[in-house]
C-alpha cells in the first residue's frame, strides 16, 4: 500500500534517441511510496524509453527525474552514477537474456550485490532469501541458460530483488510466459511490494493490470494521457480507444451488462472473473433465480 510520499518525481521529461526525434515530449508523474503501478499503452508508444529513465538507463534531454530515499536524500539521474542509484531503484529488461551473463545462476544473483558493497556473509543471507522467494533453489548451481524462459525471468527478477531495492521497475515480465508462470511471475511482484517496496511493471496484460496493480498509467506517443486505479481507467473509452487498449474481458462483460441490463447485478466495476462471480452470486441469493440458473451451480437464497 502506499503511503502518499513521494519516491520518484518525473518533471517535464523530453528524450529522444537520435537528434531531431522525440519519443517522450515533457512527461510529468510522481510515484508514491509502496505503490504497484502498471504503465500500458500501445506498441511503440515510449513504455520502455519512459521507465528506463526512472533507473537512470537513459538520461532526459530536457527536464529531470529525481529519486527519493527515504531518509531525506535525494538522486538525480543525471547526477548520480548507475552504481549509486542501483542501490535503490532496479530495472528488470524485458528479455532476462539481455540482462544474464553468467554461468552459474548464484553468480548471477551474487554480481549486483557485490557491486553495491554488500559484505560476504550478508550476500549468502540474500541469494538464498531471493531463490526461495522465486522458486529456484534447486537450481542455485546450475546454468542460466539450461533454465525455462520463465525461470530465467525469474532468475532476472531475483538478481534485482537480491539488491533490495526501494522500486524495481519490470519491463514486460510476463511477455511469452505461460498463465501459470505469468501468475508465479506477479506473485513474486506482488509479495514486494506487500513488503512496502514500490513496483513500476510495464505490461500489455490487461487482466494482470487490473488485478495486482493499484495504479494504471497509459502512454500515448511519449506522453501520459490517463493515470489512476485500473477501476477508474478501464471504464474511460475514450482515452482507452485513443490508445487502442482494450479493458480485460470480464470488464468489458460488466460494462456492456451496466448498459444493457436494466438487472442491478454490478456492485463495483468488475476487475476480475472472482469479482464478477461474487456480484452474480449475491444477485441471484436477492432475486428468484431465472430457471435453470440454480441447476448450474448459482444457487438461489432456498438453496
Ligand atoms: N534504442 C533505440 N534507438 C532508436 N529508437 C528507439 C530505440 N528504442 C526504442 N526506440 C523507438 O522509440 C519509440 C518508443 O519505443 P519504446 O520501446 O519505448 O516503446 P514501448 O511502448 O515500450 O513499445 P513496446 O510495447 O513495443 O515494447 C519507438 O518508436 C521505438 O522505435
Amino acid at each position: 500500500m502506499s503511503d502518499s510520499r513521494p519516491i520518484i518525481e518525473i518533471d517535464s521529461v523530453e528524450f529522444g534517441y537520435d537528434p531531431g526525434t522525440t519519443v517522450l515530449r515533457g512527461v510529468d508523474l510522481t510515484f508514491d511510496r509502496g505503490e504497484f503501478v502498471t504503465v500500458i499503452g500501445q506498441n511503440g508508444s515510449g513504455k520502455s524509453t519512459l521507465v528506463k529513465h526512472l533507473t537512470g538507463l537513459l538520461e532526459p534531454d530536457e527536464g529531470s527525474v529525481t529519486l527519493y530515499d527515504g531518509t531525506g536524500e535525494s538522486y538525480d539521474t543525471r547526477r548520480d552514477s548507475i552504481t549509486d542509484l542501483s542501490a535503490h531503484i532496479g530495472y528488470v529488461f524485458q528479455n532476462p537474456d539481455d540482462q544474464i551473463f553468467h554461468t552459474r545462476i548464484d553468480e548471477e544473483i551474487e554480481y549486483g550485490l557485490k557491486n553495491i558493497g554488500v559484505p560476504p556473509d550478508e550476500r549468502e543471507e540474500r541469494i538464498e532469501s531471493v531463490l526461495e522467494a522465486t522458486q529456484l533453489e534447486e537450481h542455485r548451481y546450475g546454468n542460466p541458460f539450461s533454465l525455462s524462459i520463465g525461470e530465467r525471468q525469474r532468475l532476472a527478477i531475483a538478481s534485482v530483488l537480491a539488491m533490495e531495492p526501494d522500486v524495481i521497475c519490470v519491463d514486460e515480465p510476463t511477455t511469452g510466459q505461460d498463465h501459470a508462470e505469468a501468475r508465479k511471475i506477479m506473485d513474486i511482484l506482488q509479495d514486494y511490494n506487500d513488503r512496502g517496496h514500490t513496483v513500476v511493471a510495464v505490461t500489455h496484460d490487461m487482466g494482470l493490470a487490473a488485478e495486482y496493480t493499484d495504479r494504471v498509467v497509459v502512454v500515448k506517443d511519449g506522453d501520459v494521457i490517463d493515470d489512476g486505479p485500473p477501476e477508474e481507467v478501464f471504464l474511460r473509452g475514450e482515452v482507452l480507444e485513443e490508445s487502442n487498449i482494450r479493458p480485460p474481458q470480464i470488464t468489458q462483460v460488466g460494462i456492456q451488462l451496466e448498459e444493457e441490463s436494466p438487472a442491478d447485478v454490478l456492485e463495483e466495476m468488475w476487475l476480475t472473473v472472482e469479482d464478477a462471480y461474487d456480484d452474480i452470486e449475491s444477485f441471484h441469493r436477492r432475486e428468484p433465480a431465472p430457471t435453470g440458473v440454480a441447476e448450474r451451480g448459482l444457487g438461489s437464497v432456498d438453496d
